[in-house]
Formats: C-alpha cells, structure tokens, sequence
C-alpha cells in the first residue's frame, strides 16, 4: 500500500486544533453487513462504537474507535463548539483527495439546565466523536476509512499499523461466524414513578388551561432488569430487524449504550438543500386495514391531535424562514405509519442560505414542540418542574456531520439507554388543554413498544 498521501501546504488558523494534522485514507471494499463490522470491534472497540442507518436505507454509517473526541459540558455553546472545532478540523485535513468524507457522528443532550439525577453518566452535554475506522455504505457500495488526528510529525509507523488493523477488522467482519443473537432474560420490569407521572400530566393541563403554556411534551421511564450484561450488537440486531422503517442508532460511551429506531427526522442538510418532519399526534396501528384507516381518518381529523402537531408545524417554518432562503411547507398534515404507531407527518424543506449550516439549524430547532413545547423556555422550565426523570440524550438531536457540511439528525426517541445489566425506556407525549393521564398513559404503551420488542419485556396482555 502506499503512503498517504501528504499535502505540501501547512495549513494554520487559529484554532486551539492548529497543532493537529489529520490523516484520512479511503478504499471501497466489497460490500459487507455493517452490523458484522461494528460486531468486529467488540474486543478493542467496545465503549467507542457508532452505528447509524437512515429510513430509506441508503446511508448507513459505522464508526470505530476514537480518533478525535468533541465533547461540552457547558450549556450555553455546545452547538458554537461542536460546529467550530468540527470547521477547525476539517482544515486540517491533509489527504484533500477524498472520495468519501470524514464523519463526525454524535449528540446532544436534551436539557444541560435540567439538574434532576441522571444515570448518564458517560453522556456529556455534547458528545461526538471523529471514528478512527469509519464504514460507510452508501448507493450499495462500501467504504472504509481511516483517521488519524495527531500532533506527530512521522505518523508512517501509527498510519502503517492502523492499515493492518482495518485489514484485520474487514476481514473479521466478512468471515466470522455471525453471533447467534437471542433476546436476553428479562428479570424485572419497572415503571418509575408512574403515579408522578400521572399527575404531572393532570397539574400540566392545569398549567395550559392557566395559559401558561400551550403545548408541554412529558415522558416517562421504565426500567428492564437483565440476568446478564446486553450486547451492544445484539440489541442493534433486534431493532434492525424489527423496526425496518425507522433512522437506527447507536451510540456507546465506555459501558453506556445508548440506541433506538426513531421515525422522527430533526433535520436532514443535502447540497444545501434542508429537510425536516414535523411529527406530532399520534394513535395506534388498526389490526385490519379498515381498522387501520379508521384510526388513520380519526387522527387527521382530530382536533386535540391536530393542535398538538401544528405547532410543531409553525416553529419548525420559523426556523426555517431564518435560515433558508426558499422553504416549502404542505398546508396540511399526512399519516406516517410505523410498525406499532400512526402519526400525523410534514415534511418542510428549504435551501439554506449562505452562513447557515446544518449545525445552527439543529441548534435552532432544538427541541421542537415535538419533543419540548409551546412557547419553548415555559415548556422546557415545566419540564424541569414536573418530569419525573432526566432525559439525557432521550429526545435528543443524534446524528453525524461531514466535512463537506452535510449530514442528518434525528430526534432520539424510541430509544433506550443500555448500562449493564439494565435498560432503561423511554416515552414521552405531547400535552394540550384537553389531554388525559389515561389516554397519554396508553400512548406511551404504544411508543415503548420498539424497545420492549427489542430488548423483551413486554406483557402479552399490553395493547
Ligand atoms: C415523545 C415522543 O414522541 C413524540 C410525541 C408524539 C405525540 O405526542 O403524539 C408523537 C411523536 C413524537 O414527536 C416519544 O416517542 O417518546
Ligand atoms: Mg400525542
């Protein structure tokens, strides 16, 4: 193999990376399960591992080990600091020549102010990483990646030694014996706090009828006790194969794993062309297809639902009239249907403006009233006041960037945090004037279920 190839200009800024070169070589290689490639970092990777997929399965991404780690703790410029410390990096990549971009995948928590108790431990406000072996298989070809971010001068022997690595890493994945996956032993099961959680709900529509609020998204926790520790690999296997329609991710950091299926877009940047999903309103699957039509009708036409998606709708156009220059916004609501959920469903799309990128839109955008409320600070404090949990990286933008600017992230729901022997669930629903502890109760039912499939647990006698 050659050397990389290194350029002859030095580039220097400002930037506190000006000492860090980064080194990239890309090769296409037969096309391989990306599952079986983040399975082949289980011994010298495991607790720096990614796995990503997107709905329409044209994109999926896996990173490998840390080459570069971006993280912040403070509340106030977590986005400013992952955007420019990305921007910084980028110009200083030495291989210009590539063919597939350098990834930085990761995310945000969902509230730094909220100081509740949290099990996160190893989740950082922001936390992204730049993988030193990145796997990407796009337009059904694969590419594998090599990073190397260093202050060192002769980085030959480490590039050379990491060449080795990857080969060894392609070739676990293509010839090992798949692991038999099987759903672990569920020991226990618990809903934490449920009777808080029940009258959050009711104290909340208080708030809203005061017209404090409009809209306040409260969610809810469950825990899993296991007889053994969870594979991060066998949990991604389970919801691959079960929730086919959905964004698929994956994040560890050392022994927390954090992973779900989520049918929710934050926002998607293409050739400075933007994309986002206003999904709001919910209701469940029919078990026929009148049945099925029945509730679809019933939820687009009805009038707390509709009010809850709505301003998801208004927010999401704002922000996009901020930084895109043309947007595009469909007058009304469509069903999206996922394996156990119905919801109500507009797309917004725009080209961004010179000066934005995809970092401010998730900056902007998060959280939308999907996931936070209406108007924004009330709902986030009425969170904080009534929630009975901190959400970590639960609602969440998670999601990659790449050097070139574009990348997607979506809103990490459906999800669960993996940490030893245990899981931890979560479901949430927006609240409105007329919204009920029992029906927001059995909504969160619904919404567990792509995780208690996953992970085992659910109760046959659960709707
Ligand atoms: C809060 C969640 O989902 C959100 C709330 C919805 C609702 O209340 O109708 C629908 C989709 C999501 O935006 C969740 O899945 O935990
Ligand atoms: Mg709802």
């Amino acid at each position: 193999m050659n050397r990389p190839q290194y350029s002859s200009a030095e580039k220097q800024d400002n930037s506190r990376y000006v000492a860090y070169r980064f080194y990239t070589e890309t090769i296409e290689v037969n096309r391989m399960s990306a599952l079986a490639f983040f399975e082949a970092g289980e011994t010298f990777y495991k607790g720096k591992r990614f796995f990503w997929q997107n709905p329409e399965k044209t994109f999926t991404l896996v990173g490998l080990g840390h080459a570069h780690v971006l993280t912040a703790s403070n509340h106030q410029g977590r986005f400013e600091d992952v955007k420019s410390n990305w921007q910084s990096l980028c110009k200083q990549i030495v291989n210009e020549e590539h063919f597939v971009e350098p990834i930085l995948f990761g995310g945000f928590s969902f509230d730094p102010l909220n100081k509740s108790k949290s099990i996160w431990r190893e989740f950082p406000e922001a936390y992204f990483a730049v993988p030193t072996f990145q796997l990407v298989i796009k337009n059904d070809r694969a590419y594998i990646s090599i990073h190397l971010i260093t202050k060192k001068e002769d980085t030959f022997p480490e590039f050379e030694a990491l060449r080795k690595e990857r080969d060894k890493l392609i070739h676990a994945a293509q010839v090992s014996e798949p692991v038999a996956y099987k759903k672990p032993e569920v020991t226990g099961r618990e809903e934490l706090k449920k009777d808080s959680y029940l009258s959050s709900i009711d104290k909340v529509t208080g708030v809203i009828k005061a017209k404090q609020a409009d809209k306040v998204v409260i969610a809810r926790v469950l825990r899993l006790d296991f007889d053994k520790s969870l594979s991060s690999s066998s949990a991604l296997y389970q919801v691959s194969k079960e929730q086919p329609e959905s964004f698929l991710f994956g994040l560890e950091s050392e022994e927390q794993f954090f992973f779900g299926a989520t049918p929710e877009r934050l926002v998607k940047v293409e050739d400075r062309q933007a994309l986002s999903t206003c999904l709001a309103g919910s209701t469940p699957r029919g078990k026929t297809v009148e049945k099925d039509n029945e509730l679809g009708n019933e939820l687009l036409n009805d009038r707390k639902n509709r009010s809850e998606h709505q301003y998801v709708v208004d927010m999401i156009s704002k922000v996009f009239s901020i930084h895109c220059s043309e947007q595009f916004v469909p007058k009304k609501p469509k069903l999206m249907k996922v394996r156990d959920i119905q919801h109500l469903y507009t797309p917004v799309e725009g080209e961004l403006k010179q000066g934005s990128n995809l970092i401010d839109l998730v900056r902007d955008l998060h959280p939308t009233p999907a996931l936070g409320g209406e108007p924004r600070q009330s709902a986030l404090s009425l969170i904080r006041q009534y929630e009975t949990m901190n959400r970590g990286f639960y609602a969440a933008p998670i999601g990659w960037i790449d050097a070139k600017g574009d990348g997607e992230f979506a809103v990490a729901i459906r999800s669960a945090l993996l940490d030893g022997k245990e899981a931890y669930l979560y479901a949430g629903g927006g609240i409105v004037e007329d919204s009920t502890p029992e029906s927001e109760y059995a909504e969160t039912w619904v919404k567990f279920r792509p995780m208690l499939r996953a992970l085992g647990g659910q109760l046959s006698d659960e709707s």
